[in-house]
């Protein structure tokens, strides 16, 4: 059991003194010093303990692993950079799913590198690991407290109460409304200013954009309507409280970088010193959006208590719980609208992308989607989340570029990863980006972009053609973008149907090209989205 760093020291202390007043010794008179004295001398023994003692005889010590890059900060930069060094240690150092690495003042770290591991920490000892506790002290400035920072018990019973909101049927009740607003994100990059646009003397107009700003408003809109049960239309409205909050929040400035440097680095207990509100103050965006979000609480409450009829939103059914006051549903709401606009929206622009690379992919994708439409209005509802190389060009970009390219545990009891005894305290890394770079799991092609692994096509005759749900890995559960299990992404389904459409209706309207530009690279503290300096080229296609 992890025994809190205030609790140890507390402990120390007490037998020192205890033990000089017994003794009679003059230092037993207390005085600061003394007091200041005895603290620096037990932190010393504590730090030592880490670094030369604790680690040396842990069970994880005997794994495979990287050298430690630095005696105070072990490999910590690992959490940090777009899971590039675990990606390559997958490949240098030869493992049995369970890589160890040092992490600050030499703590335990595991990097699970096999989808038997995974699916054990997620699906059966879920609640064996939580988030730790200095990344959800760093989210809850800007995040709230919601669903994705509550743990153990509080989590099961949230999760219950708000699963019906992701149910299959509310998902496919927004589906036409997903594709409408995808219409409108057409139109409105169609009518960009003559700014914005490149020319190109041979072939006539195109227009360069980053996708990431357009593809933001549409994850966000449909974010608002599933949340709150409110269009904010921010498609067409450049102002509105959400954007400014969301636009703030997907920018990695240098405070937020700094506030989040301290929270990794420094004792817990100086983080807990920190007064209330100090990170909130750093986004002066968090605290209108929370007002806003209160005051529709409050509306949503009072509708309630009137006795009228709630929507399938998420704030309606959080508020119906009656659990809950205006903050805490406010904080929740919050949650909901960072969690499922950035990934969303970074996958769409990284699916752009990866077209642009590959036009033979992008023009048989084109004539998929004609011949599923010819002579229809698109969209047709029926048969689009059925088209195979739709299916199979959204999966490929979500499996090259997982919007989340890793994430982090921490063992809350002694616990087991398939059969190696964890101890608990010791930080676990996934990294999906890591996983869906495996020749292992994927083949020797895992790094290409090749839609068709996600497609069965017949024997007999190669025009039929079904969706093939594990992209030719062993199991679906080698696809770990969402992750699974109580903890994975809860709005998945919504996820690929924003996906699929604004895919859809992007090559039915436009030719998307890189122009002269390279493959831009992966940025973002979190999150993956390309490189904000990369523009697509859209050229319009006759209407
Ligand atoms: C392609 C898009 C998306 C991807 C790749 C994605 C991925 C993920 C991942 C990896 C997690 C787990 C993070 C962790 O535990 O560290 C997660 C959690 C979550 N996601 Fe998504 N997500 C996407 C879209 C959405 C959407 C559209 C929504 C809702 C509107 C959403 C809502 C959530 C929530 C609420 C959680 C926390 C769940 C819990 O802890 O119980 N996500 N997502």
């Amino acid at each position: 059991m992890a025994i809190p760093l205030l609790l140890k020291l507390t402990v120390m202390l007490s037998v020192q003194l205890w033990t000089l007043q017994k003794w009679d010794h003059p230092w037993a008179v207390p005085s600061k010093a003394t007091a200041a004295a005895f603290l620096l001398f037990d932190m010393s023994v504590l730090v030592f303990w880490r670094l030369m003692l604790a680690t040396k005889i842990s069970t994880v010590r005997g794994l495979p692993g990287p050298k430690s890059k630095s005696f105070l900060f072990g490999n910590i930069s690992a959490y940090y950079d777009q899971a590039r060094q675990v990606t390559r240690w997958i490949l240098v150092y030869p493992n049995d799913g369970l890589l160890f690495f040092r992490g600050i003042l030499g703590s335990g770290n595991l990097f699970v590198t096999d989808v038997e591991g995974i699916t054990d920490m997620m699906v059966h000892r879920p609640y064996d690991f939580e988030k730790p506790s200095r990344w959800t002290a760093f989210w809850k400035n800007f995040l709230g407290s919601g669903l994705f920072i509550m743990e153990g018990d509080l989590h099961k019973h949230h999760r219950k109460l708000v699963g019906p909101v992701f149910q299959q049927r509310h998902t496919d009740d927004l589906k036409p409304v997903m594709s409408s607003k995808a219409q409108t994100l057409v139109r409105r990059i169609k009518e960009t200013k003559a700014s914005e646009e490149s020319k190109d003397n041979n072939t006539g107009h195109s227009i360069s954009v980053d996708l990431c700003y357009w593809s933001s408003r549409f994850a966000i809109d449909i974010a608002c309507i599933l949340a709150l049960g409110i269009d904010y239309d921010t498609i067409s409205n450049v102002q509105s409280p959400i954007l400014d909050y969301h636009d703030d929040m997907l920018q990695y400035d240098d405070n937020k970088k700094s506030l989040f440097t301290y929270y990794m680095v420094v004792p817990k207990l100086l983080v807990r010193l920190l007064p209330d509100g100090f990170g909130k103050a750093l986004s002066p965006v968090v605290r209108p959006i929370r007002r806003h979000l209160s005051q529709i609480a409050h509306e949503r409450a009072l509708q309630l208590a009137a006795g009228d009829q709630m929507g399938h939103d998420y704030l309606s059914c959080i508020v119906t719980s009656g659990e809950y006051n205006n903050e805490e549903c406010a904080d929740d709401v919050l949650g909901i609208l960072v969690a499922g606009t950035g990934t969303t929206a970074n996958v769409i622009a990284w699916i752009a992308v990866e077209l642009a690379f590959s036009k033979e992919v992008q023009e048989a994708l084109r004539q998929e989607l004609q011949a599923a439409t010819a002579g229809k209005t698109f969209p047709i509802e029926s048969i689009i989340d059925s088209l195979p190389l739709l299916h199979g060009v959204c999966h490929e970009g979500l499996r090259l570029h997982p919007p989340v390219p890793l994430t982090v545990r921490k063992s809350v009891r002694d616990t087991m990863i398939r059969d190696q005894a964890v101890p608990a305290g010791t930080y676990v890394v996934v990294a999906p980006a890591a996983m869906h770079q495996s020749p292992q799991i994927w083949g020797e092609d895992a790094a290409e972009f090749r839609p068709g692994r996600w497609i069965q096509y017949d024997e007999k005759d190669a025009k039929m053609a079904r969706i093939n749900n594990s992209g030719g890995a062993s199991s679906q559960y080698c696809s770990t973008s969402f992750l699974y299990g109580p903890r994975g992404c809860i709005g998945r389904a919504l996820a690929m149907a924003e996906v699929k459409r604004v895919v859809a209706a992007l090559v039915l309207h436009f030719s998307i090209e890189a122009g002269r530009q390279g493959r831009p690279s992966s940025t973002g503290l979190f999150t993956s989205r390309p490189d904000p300096g990369f523009r697509v080229e859209l050229r319009p296609l006759g209407d």
